[in-house]
Formats: structure tokens, sequence, C-alpha cells
């Protein structure tokens, strides 16, 4: 549901148990003419790993056939959306789901990361049911910056369409730490977690509410697997301001026809955000939980200057790389 800590909390059925379990061996190579790697340091093919099979013959992922019932068949994903944390995920899954021709998973299953040993037959018995012109989806945020998870979803099908929700680096990290804050009010502040040094200016790059927000770096990982083309960014201020254009492009890039427009969303004054006029099912409310669209914890300027200096060159070669400006400065 969209209910307060959707996304935040405990998985639901997805118990932590098996967090850590290895992950199946990933059979396909990445392709070896990547025009679209093109820039920047040539980048090496990872190695094949080894150990227990999960294997994806002939690109028909899986290893069951899909069995129709009421309301079609359960299908693995053909779009993920893949990040990021803090991004405005639940809010771009919410909107797309409102669509006829998608039909998404409201929890976020955590496969390419946590769960991978279980296999994709486990994967796929998560999906919802759907007919053969529907689009299945899920979101886990954590993807994007999880390194295995390229691989593994390219192994899974080649073809797989990714969203990834990108949002000022320093704001989400802020909007990070207030959900880690609000969970465990007894740990430091953000300031001292930010740097290494701070009259140096030496950021923390191994805390990850810094290293999530190194757009590019991670992105790098995903570009030895998919081609740009492939990849649709949304930007998370934009779909704040205007959830329809946002959405309109989201549509476009999964081939489907634009139905989500501005007809569908109300700027709910005291929510402070767009709201969904109509969802896929009216019992649900129409605006998100208390944990989207939290009051920041505040920070110190002279900090937020800091980490948007750290940012701008990361921010600046991420622009280049996806030929998009996000505005963020
Ligand atoms: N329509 C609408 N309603 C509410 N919130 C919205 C909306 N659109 C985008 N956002 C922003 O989404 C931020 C939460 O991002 P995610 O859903 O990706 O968070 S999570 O990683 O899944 O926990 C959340 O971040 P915070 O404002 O920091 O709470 C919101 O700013």
């Amino acid at each position: 549901g969209l209910g307060p800590g959707a996304d935040s909390g405990g998985s639901g059925w997805c118990g932590s148990r098996f967090a850590g379990a290895p992950g199946g061996a990933d059979v396909r190579r990445p392709l070896k003419y990547r025009p679209w790697a093109a820039r920047g340091a040539p980048r090496a093919a990872p190695p094949p790993s080894s150990g227990p099979c999960q294997s994806s013959r002939g690109g028909e992922p899986g290893t069951e056939p899909p069995r129709p019932g009421p309301g079609g068949s359960k299908r693995l994903p053909q779009a993920l959306l893949v990040g990021v944390k803090k991004g405005g995920t639940r809010a771009v899954l919410e909107f797309i789901r409102a669509h006829p021709d998608v039909r998404a998973v409201g929890s976020e299953p955590h496969f390419f990361d946590r769960h991978y040993g279980r296999g994709l037959d486990w994967y796929r018995s998560l999906m919802p049911r759907t007919l053969s012109s529907q689009i299945t989806m899920e979101k886990t945020p954590s993807y994007f910056v999880t390194k295995e998870a390229p691989r593994r979803i390219f192994n899974m099908s080649r073809d797989t369409k990714l969203i990834v929700v990108v949002r000022n680096p320093v704001t989400r990290a802020i909007s990070d730490y207030t959900q880690t804050l609000s969970k465990k009010p007894e740990i430091p502040t953000f300031e001292g977690l930010s740097f290494r040094n701070r009259s140096l200016g030496l950021v923390d790059t191994s805390w990850n509410a810094i290293r999530i927000g190194m757009y590019v770096v991670h992105l790098e990982s995903w570009l030895q697997y998919f081609p740009l083309s492939q990849i649709h960014f949304v930007s998370g201020e934009k779909l704040i301001t205007d959830p329809a254009g946002e959405m309109g492009k989201v549509q476009d890039f999964l081939g489907i026809k634009r139905v989500i427009t501005d007809k569908y969303f109300y700027f709910n004054k005291t929510k402070g955000f767009p709201c969904l006029k109509k969802t896929e099912s009216s019992t649900l409310p129409r605006c998100l939980g208390k944990s989207k669209g939290r009051t920041h914890v505040q920070i110190d300027p002279d900090v937020i200057d800091q980490l948007r200096d750290f940012y701008r060159p990361y921010n600046i070669k991420f622009y280049e790389t996806v030929g998009q400006d996000f505005r963020w400065e």
C-alpha cells in the first residue's frame, strides 16, 4: 500500500535472513561492442562469475513457462525502476501503475540485491498477473548502487527497460539522513557524518547518503551492460513541479499511450505535493504516505555549500554522460 514506511522499513515478506545469500551464476555476457560506452576510460568486461546456476536460455528469461490464470500470467518485469533512493521512486511507481497497460509490485522485492539466491522463479512468483499487452514493473531503489545489479538484470533480459529517478544529490542526502534519523534518533549529526575532515573539506564518500548521489559513478556500471537508450532518467524536481510532463516522457519511453496526463493530477496544498485523482484501486489514498515529503533536518548552509562543491564535477559528468542538464548547480 501507500502507507507511511511503505519503502523505508521492513520489507514485508522479504525476510532479511537471506540477505547476502550468493546469487546465481550470471550466464550471459555483456555485449562486446558497446558504442554507447565510448566516452571516458575503457572498461573491462567483468569476469564471469561461477556458482550455482540459474540459467536463462536463449534470451527467454526464467525456467518455467508462465501459467495463464485469471487476469493473465505472472511474468518477469520488462521494466524496472532501479533508483535512486529518495529520488521520488514511489511517486513514479504509483503514477505509472495508474496506467491500464502497467501492473506493478507494490512493495520492494530487493531481488537483484538481497534475494538473488532465491532465483528467478521466486522473483516471478511475486509479480502481478498481466495480460500480454501489459508491462510488469517493480521498483527497488537500491538496485542503482548495487554493483551486481546491472549484470543480473542483463542476464534476466538484456531488453529490460530501466528507469532512474534522480534528484539534487545534496537534497537527496539530506532526505536520506532525515529518514534514517526518524528511525534512529541517536545517530550523529549530518554535518558530522558528511566529512572525514571538515576543515579540509574532505567529504566522506564511504557514507551511503553521500555515495548514492555520485550518480555518474554508479551509472558507469550500468553502461557496461545497457545502452543509454535503454535507461530513462526522470527529474525528481520536475516530477513535483510538472508530474504530467515527466510521466508523459516515462510513458513514451515504455512505449505505451500517454494516458496519465494532467487530468490525473491535482496539487494537494496540505501535502505540498501533487497527488493522483485516480488510482488503480479507488480504495487507495490519493497522496503518498507521511514518509514521502518529510520536513528535512536543518543543515548548516556552509555544509550545504561544501557538498554542492563536492558534487559539482560528478553532476557535470553525469549531465554529459546522459545528455541531459538537471540544473542542480
Ligand atoms: N507526489 C509526491 N508526493 C510525495 N513525495 C514526492 C512526490 N513526488 C516526489 N516526491 C519525493 O519523493 C521522495 C521520496 O523518494 P522515494 O519514494 O524514492 O523514497 S524511497 O527511497 O523509496 O524511500 C520524497 O522525499 P522527501 O521530500 O525528502 O520526503 C519527496 O520529495
